[in-house]
């Protein structure tokens, strides 16, 4: 039987690469054999709309091209739903693809994967209603996150090593409450984040070791440290090597409060709201092509 492919496609997603990709992976799907049908969103609503009408429309599979901000918006309708979902990755970022282990840099490769067929079922993060597919930052990351998305240039990732550079000139260290199933831990903290996923800011492992179907949250807090030793560990988060850093505390749990004081938490890239914020987690919410 034909499968039938749903190709939702952010034609703004990495600055027009989500446009550039689409075509390239409906010819890829077709001439394996599958039936699809293209749909390309005009707003940030489209997304989770035309994905609702695909699942009602008994499609066999959606494909989302777009970066982790559309693959946020598509997770929050796809997510529970059973409808096995493909990610083309067309953003700067793409953490959730990293995550999965979906090749980045070759369209028909990502496509391949739902040619293949073969899925599995991966967790969400829970927060202010909201499915979260990555990770929660809040404090120094929020704060380069948004910088970040305020910028036009660069195109890439040096965006968020730029908006770093920048924020790090009058960072403070914040107070935070975090409370992790149960047990409080009080401290001063440049940041706390919090993952299903390994990596955020398009590759940076804040949550290394995170596994993305452990049915548990990863939480890395980081001390307070100097401006030098920060900007030293930059490199070193991108190459995993940071891992054991005394100024890095990491925990795992089902739940995770986070308070602090003035603080706005960003998830998948885009802002998810002020602190105080509580993170659960839905097992296995997700089915994707990996
Ligand atoms: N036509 C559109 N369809 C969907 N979303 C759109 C559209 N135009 C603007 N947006 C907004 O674009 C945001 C960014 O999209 P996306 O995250 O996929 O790309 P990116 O920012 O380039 O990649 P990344 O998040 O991986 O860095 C969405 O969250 C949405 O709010």
């Amino acid at each position: 039987m034909t499968r039938h492919v749903a190709l939702v496609v952010n034609p703004t997603s990495g600055r027009g690469l989500g446009a550039r990709v689409a075509p390239i992976v409906a010819k890829r799907l077709e001439s394996a054999g599958l039936t699809v049908t293209q749909y390309e969103t005009t707003c940030a609503e489209d997304v989770g709309r035309i994905s609702a009408e695909v699942i009602a429309s008994g499609a066999d599979a959606v494909a989302l091209v777009g970066g982790d901000g559309t693959i946020h918006l598509g997770a929050q309708v796809l997510a529970k739903s059973g409808m096995p979902f493909g990610v083309i990755p067309a953003g700067t970022g793409n953490d959730f693809a990293r995550g999965i282990g979906v090749p980045l840099k070759d369209p028909q490769a990502a496509a391949d994967l739902i040619v293949a067929g073969n899925t599995r079922s991966v967790d969400l993060a829970t927060a202010k209603d909201e499915f979260i597919t990555t990770v929660v930052a809040g404090g120094f990351d929020s704060l380069v996150n948004k910088r970040a998305n305020a910028m036009t240039w660069p195109k890439g990732n040096a965006r968020y090593t730029l908006a770093t550079l920048a924020e790090l000139r009058t960072f403070k260290p914040l107070q935070y409450v975090v409370t992790v199933d149960g047990e409080v831990i009080e401290t001063r903290a440049m940041l706390v984040a919090v993952g299903t996923g390994a990596t955020y800011g398009g590759g940076m492992q804040i949550c290394a070791g995170a596994e993305i179907d452990d049915g548990l949250l990863d939480v890395t807090i980081i001390k307070p440290v100097s401006r030098l030793t920060l900007l030293q560990m930059f490199p070193k988060l991108s190459k995993g090597t940071h891992v054991g850093h005394p100024m890095m505390h990491t925990l795992r749990g089902r739940t995770v409060r986070l308070e602090s004081t003035g603080v706005t938490a960003y998830a998948d890239g885009e802002i998810l709201g002020a602190l105080p914020i509580d993170i659960g987690i839905a097992p296995g919410a997700l089915t994707v092509f990996a």
